[in-house]
This record gives structure tokens, C-alpha cells and sequence, in this order.
């Protein structure tokens, strides 16, 4: 079975903006996979041109084996995308939506219906089914979107964001849907602001900045990668900070309480404690803090203007809309998003 995706070098360019650099990633079929990075990294672009909403300007891209621009039926066919702006026709009763949704991938009506009681159900608007978007909540509108990503059944499931200006409750609620879904085989491809979101459900993240892969691996590598602060109170403290073994990257003393910065804090603070008791000193107290995935991540994306949440805080990226990008997409990219394709 090929990846659920494989890039190959794939660049898009708007303009002199090189949005993404030859970036390759392979997401393999049943994974659930998360594409880090701070505002315009080129996450969404990366997804718009796997469903076809952005044409590549060089490379390879495809899901499931077929190229998502010579073979776009296909590919776009085995995707369902809940994408971060809510692009949903807003006259029509939501099932009605979803109906429409289905029928542009070849699904016959009474089968379309069928789903998108299925679909608004599984989300838990099924109530809603008669009514029009605007009258739906904001979090009712998340909903929606992933209930339209799911009414054709999708093998790939792309949630750009999904849990963007949500309450908690409900980003609860997705994250136990989103990881069912991936129980059940669907592969997953999220991208979020939310570490503690990558860390809790992602079996592989990839970080991404200005368009470029900076690195792959999974929640636990990357926060292996980073080192721990081993915290320790004396109880009687020395004027400096003592001269300890190579193991220790940076001694900090402050009052009685000693910081040393270490790779593995769980292996290194027994030696620590046996070094500082044979050199004399006398331990009140001990902790070990290990090095959040949202420092790595701060460490390898560092800029000046970056945007990283980490709590229920809403990142406040939604707003930077879509002034201005239109002029850079085509008008068959432009149709496709209007239609509701995306
Ligand atoms: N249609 C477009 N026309 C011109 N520039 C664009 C267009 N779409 C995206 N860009 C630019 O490409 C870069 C990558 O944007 P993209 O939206 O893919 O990033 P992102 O990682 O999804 O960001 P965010 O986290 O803020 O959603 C940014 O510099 C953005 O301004």
C-alpha cells in the first residue's frame, strides 16, 4: 500500500514568496500525523495542495499513490478536509450542505442523505440538521466542518486547525472523535498551535518553518532532544555554584536552590545527587522539570513573531484571513474553494 502522502521536493510559489521549499514528508496509511510550525510556515498551503485548492510549482505529491494533480479525482476523493476558514454555503440547512458535499464526489442522493444524518449525528449536531450555517454557534460550526469531511467516508482526514477558538468542552469532544476515527483506520493529518494537542494525540510530528521541513519524529523524541532542569534545594547553601561533571550544561545557583541543566533528568540526577553528597552538601529537596514539546518546538522555529498556545488560549492566527491571497490563486483554485470542494 503506497503513503497515505508522499511529497517529494514540492515548492509553491506566490509571487517571489516561496511558501514551500522542497519540502518531502511521508505520512504513512493509518498514522496520525501532525505538521507543526508558526504562522506562515506554509501548513495550509501544504494542504491546499493535496486537495487541489493550490497548484505546486515543482516537485511530487500524492495521496494514496495518485498524483493530486494528474490524478486529482482520485486522490481528492480519498480525502476529507475540515479546513480553518469556515468556506460553507450559508443559505442551505447544514444536512443540505453535506448532501451537496457528497454529490460532488459521485455519492447518489438517498446514500447522500443517509450519510449526512450519519455525519451530523457522529458530531453531535443532528438537531441542527435543518438549520443554516450563520445560525449555528462557532463551536456548532466546527462541527459542521468535520461532519462535512466525514460524509464521504474519507480514508485520509485533513483537520487544519480544528480546535482553533474552541472551547474546551469541545476540544475534548474532538479529540476523542478525531482519535476514534484514527482507531478505525483513518489516517489523520492535523495541523494545530497546540502542542499539548500534537503531544496528546500525534504518533509523528513534523515541523515546519518558511517552508521547510526542520525536522520528523514522534511527541517523545523531540522532547528527548531537549534538556531537563534538575531543581535542588541544600541546606546549606555554598557562596558559587559548585563545579559538577561534564554532564551538566549550565549550573545556576540562587539563594539554597541549585538549577542544572541536563540531557536526560531521570538518569542524570542520581549521579547529580551522589556528586553533590560526596562534595559535602546536604539535599533538602530535589525536582526534576523535563523540556515541554513547546520549548523544543520555540528552539527549532525561533522568530521574533511566532505564535505558539498552549493552553485553551485562542492563538488569534484566524485573523489573518484572506486578504490578499486571492490574487495569487487562479480562478480554477478559486472555483473549487467557492464550490465547497475544499
Ligand atoms: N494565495 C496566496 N497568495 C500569496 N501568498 C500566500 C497565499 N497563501 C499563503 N500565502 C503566504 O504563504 C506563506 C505560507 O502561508 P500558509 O497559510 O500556508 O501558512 P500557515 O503555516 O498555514 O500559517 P497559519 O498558521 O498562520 O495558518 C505565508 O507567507 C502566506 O502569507
Amino acid at each position: 500500500m503506497p503513503p497515505a502522502i508522499e511529497t517529494v521536493d514540492l515548492v509553491k510559489e506566490y509571487g517571489d514568496l516561496r511558501a514551500l521549499q522542497e519540502l518531502s514528508l511521508t505520512v504513512e496509511e493509518g498514522e496520525f500525523f501532525g505538521l507543526l510550525g508558526p504562522n506562515g510556515a506554509g501548513k495550509t498551503t501544504f494542504i491546499n495542495t493535496l486537495v487541489g485548492l493550490v497548484r505546486k510549482t515543482g516537485g511530487e505529491a500524492r495521496v494514496f499513490g495518485y498524483d493530486v494533480e494528474d490524478e486529482y479525482q482520485q486522490a481528492r476523493d480519498a480525502i476529507g478536509l475540515a479546513p480553518q476558514e469556515f468556506n460553507v454555503d450559508r443559505f442551505f440547512p447544514i444536512k443540505e450542505v453535506l448532501m451537496h458535499k457528497a454529490g460532488y464526489h459521485g455519492i447518489p442522493t438517498a446514500e447522500a442523505a443517509d450519510r449526512a444524518d450519519e455525519a451530523l449525528k457522529r458530531v453531535g449536531i443532528y438537531d441542527k440538521r435543518h438549520e443554516r450555517f450563520d445560525w449555528l454557534s462557532g463551536g456548532m460550526k466546527r462541527r459542521l466542518l468535520l461532519a462535512r469531511a466525514l460524509v464521504t467516508d474519507p480514508d485520509l482526514l485533513i483537520l487544519d486547525e480544528p480546535t482553533a477558538g474552541v472551547d474546551v468542552q469541545l476540544r475534548h469532544d474532538l479529540w476523542e472523535l478525531v482519535t476514534e476515527l484514527n482507531e478505525e483506520g483513518t489516517t489523520i493529518l492535523l495541523t494545530t498551535h497546540y502542542i499539548e494537542e500534537a503531544e496528546r494525540l500525534c504518533d509523528r510530528v513534523a515541523i515546519v518553518n518558511e517552508g521547510r521541513k526542520v525536522t520528523v519524529a514522534t511527541p517523545d523524541e523531540l522532547k528527548g532532544r531537549g534538556t531537563d532542569t534538575v531543581d535542588v534545594r541544600l541546606e546549606s547553601p555554598p557562596a558559587t555554584a559548585p563545579d559538577l561533571g561534564p554532564y551538566a550544561h549550565e549550573t545556576t545557583l540562587s539563594g539554597d536552590r541549585l538549577e542544572v541543566r541536563v540531557d536526560d533528568g531521570g538518569s542524570t540526577a542520581p549521579r547529580l545527587l551522589n556528586d553533590l553528597e560526596a562534595s559535602g552538601y546536604e539535599i533538602a529537596d530535589l525536582e526534576i522539570s523535563r523540556t515541554s514539546l513547546e520549548e523544543i518546538f520555540v528552539d527549532l522555529t525561533e522568530r521574533d513573531d511566532r505564535t505558539v498556545t498552549r493552553s485553551s488560549v485562542e492563538s488569534g492566527d484566524d485573523s489573518d484571513g484572506d486578504g490578499g491571497r486571492d490574487t495569487a490563486t487562479s480562478g480554477e483554485e478559486r472555483t473549487r474553494e467557492q464550490e465547497g470542494v475544499a
